[in-house]
């Protein structure tokens, strides 16, 4: 990927004007008497030279120690892993290195160096004609688009913060009575600020952006569980509930089934009675089916039976390019959940054709040529002649790059952001405020406590089997770093016994994994061990605990799979079996990411022991079964 000025690459070097010896100095007569230290103050002068010089090189090394601490990378576990991990590692030293230029830039406002013009990037001072011959050669500082550097902040902390939904402005009585009726009383603070921006892009209705102009892109970044499927749900149903004709109107792509199916669910319980039309579409059903589902030929042509699809990438991109009438161009409302693993390579190609197809000029007779549209570009009378019909995105997830070139990969327009990552001001014993976790990249539910165990291998299974059996935890979603690891721990603890336990991945069938879920959540299986197939948005009611039996790799997956307890405002507890060889590599993970509060939890080898004589019975069950099951495959 061409890396564009906004993020330039590490070592850049910068021309500070900064003060006497060869610039100011000079003209003032910087080679009299003064500077050469005959006059009288010229003693004092160069003392406050050195004083000053000293601390630009302490700040310099500061800056240095700060910069080498945070190379390091959010990750993401699934897909293109390493090379995630280096695009986002760029990111990182990217933003930090524009921290750096900005701190050093109004460190050396405050204490201006000695010499006339220094070179920033590898922080030691070199003559100005150095930079006439220096490679590469100077690039522009980079900067953080406004709408990155000064986003709309949304409250954290969930419970102190309900607005009752009387008191969010511009929501339909009728859709306010279906919030009631289905137990919301109060918005969350995300979805107080989030609905009414919606609403208000659409104020003149869908067809047309707010005063007839393109309506600003939006991207939300707030923690897990804080609510963010209504926050698209509800302004979406109320901007289409008047609608005439049928027509794909919104669209959500999400990356996995269980999410797309979650979120269609929400969808079906805001639009039951009012005649717009939710299609799912996720190959669960047969293609064929699925194109029932969305388009019916009519002598007149081709008719849409779809107002509002819920889609994965791969599926979607098949109907797009295969199935007969089945039209984006009227597409209002693109919203992307999970938005920064849907920005990953593997779906972008998705995202790509979504927006070409809705742009697509149709060759249809059927088609409204009251309101087109065309590639958005330029304001010229002529487009201004005819409305278009605006396409909006709508970007959602817990870990939402700040990445703005991974942002703009969207092409977004105008983009509005919403954040709950802030640092946080607190108020010392004396009075002074003092801002909190710098480097903050993510917030986590404020509900959610986090402890991780220091281990080593063999004790990793006790450790699980002491939290159950032991400690009685209840309602808990552990976490492995393979199907196989977690099939071969759920085959252990059940040969335990004594503990409700299911597995859930892609090992099992997609029925089997529902019932596994409806069970879990109904509070009949007390342990699923689960792969990160549950890591992201899936809200399972209820989860108590979330025990990382594997310590997650990557600093999202983490945020994610720690984040399905705790959730809408409720509180939770996260264990982590950390190896002692992992430890220092998972702490400053976190530590990067500005997680701070989580506690070591040692447990002692004496809680252990009594499981000992049982465990070691339960290994030779699991010998024996892993046998069987291996013979069963080959037969
Ligand atoms: N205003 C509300 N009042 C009560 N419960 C709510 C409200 N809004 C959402 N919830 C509940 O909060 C839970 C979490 O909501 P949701 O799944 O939308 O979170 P999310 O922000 O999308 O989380 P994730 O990032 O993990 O996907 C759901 O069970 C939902 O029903």
């Amino acid at each position: 990927m061409q890396k564009s000025a906004m993020a330039a690459p590490r070592g850049r070097t910068e021309m500070t004007s900064a003060q006497p010896e060869g610039g100011k100095g000079e003209q003032s007569g910087g080679a009299g008497p003064e500077a050469a230290g005959l006059s009288p103050g010229g003693e004092e002068k160069r003392r406050r030279q050195r004083e000053s010089e000293k601390q630009s090189c302490e700040n310099r090394s500061n800056l240095k120690s700060k910069s080498s601490k945070r190379k390091k990378g959010d990750e993401e576990t699934e897909g293109s892993e390493k090379r995630k991990k280096e695009n986002s590692e760029g990111a990182e030293e990217d933003q930090s290195t524009k921290e750096e230029l900005s701190l050093a830039a109004s460190e050396e406002k405050a204490n201006p160096p000695a010499s006339s013009l220094v070179v920033l990037g590898d922080y030691d001072r070199k003559p100005v004609n150095t930079l006439l011959f220096s490679f590469p050669p100077p690039q522009v500082q980079p900067f953080l688009p406004q709408w990155l550097a000064q986003p709309k902040l949304v409250q954290k902390r969930i419970k102190d913060n309900l607005i009752p939904i009387g008191d969010v402005p511009g929501i339909h009585p009728w859709l306010l009575k279906k919030l009631q009726m289905n137990g919301i009383e109060s918005f969350f603070p995300v979805q107080a600020e989030v609905i009414p921006a919606i609403l208000q892009s659409a104020s003149n209705g869908y067809l047309m952006g707010r005063g007839g102009y393109r309506p600003r892109d939006i991207c939300v970044s707030a923690p897990t569980g804080s609510g963010k499927t209504l926050s698209f749900v509800i302004p979406i149903v109320q901007v289409l509930l008047n609608r005439v004709v049928c027509q794909v109107r919104a669209l959500v792509v999400l990356p996995t089934k269980e999410l797309a199916q979650q979120v269609s669910k929400v969808f079906n319980i805001y639009t039951d009675g009012t005649g717009l039309k939710v299609v799912l579409i996720t190959g669960q059903k047969s293609f064929a089916k699925e194109q029932e589902m969305l388009v019916q030929k009519k002598v007149t042509g081709y008719c849409s039976l779809a107002d509002i699809i819920v889609a994965t990438p791969g599926r979607l991109t098949d109907h797009i390019s295969q199935t007969p009438g089945f039209s984006l161009m009227q597409l209002r409302f693109l919203i992307v959940d999970e938005a920064d693993r849907m920005i990953d390579d593997m779906h972008q190609n998705c995202l790509n054709q979504i927006v070409k197809a809705a742009f697509q000029v149709e060759n249809d007779s059927g088609s409204n040529m009251l309101f087109q549209r065309t590639k958005p570009g330029p304001i010229t009378a002529a487009s201004s002649c005819y409305p278009q019909i605006p396409l909006q995105k709508l970007l959602f997830s817990a870990t939402l790059t700040q990445d703005p070139e991974k942002l703009q990969q969207l092409d977004l327009f105008q983009p509005r952001l919403f954040t709950s990552v802030y640092s946080e001001k607190k108020t010392l014993g004396d009075g002074t405020e003092t801002e909190q976790d710098t480097n903050k990249k993510y917030t986590l539910p404020e509900g959610l406590s986090q402890c991780y165990v220091p281990c080593d291998l063999n004790s990793k299974p006790l450790l699980l089997l002491h939290f159950m059996l032991t400690m009685k935890f209840s309602r808990v979603l552990c976490f492995t770093n393979s199907r196989e690891a977690s099939h071969r721990l759920f085959l252990l603890v059940q040969a335990f016994g004594g503990v409700t336990v299911a597995e859930f991945s892609s090992r099992l069938p997609p029925n089997e994994r529902r019932r596994t879920m409806k069970e879990f959540e109904q509070g009949k299986i007390q342990l699923l061990i689960s792969t990160d197939a549950t890591a992201r948005g899936i809200d399972i009611k209820g989860v108590n605990y979330v025990i990382n039996y594997d310590a997650p790799q990557f600093i999202r997956t983490y945020i994610h799979r720690v984040g399905r307890t705790a959730r809408a405002g409720e509180v939770g507890v996260a264990f982590s079996l950390v190896l002692r060889i992992q430890e220092r590599r998972f702490l400053r993970m976190l530590k990067d990411a500005g997680i701070q509060d989580v506690k070591k939890n040692p447990v002692k080898g004496n809680s252990l022991k009594p499981l000992v004589q049982q465990y070691e019975e339960a290994l030779c069950k699991l010998e024996k079964t892993v046998k069987n099951e291996r013979a069963q495959k080959r037969a």
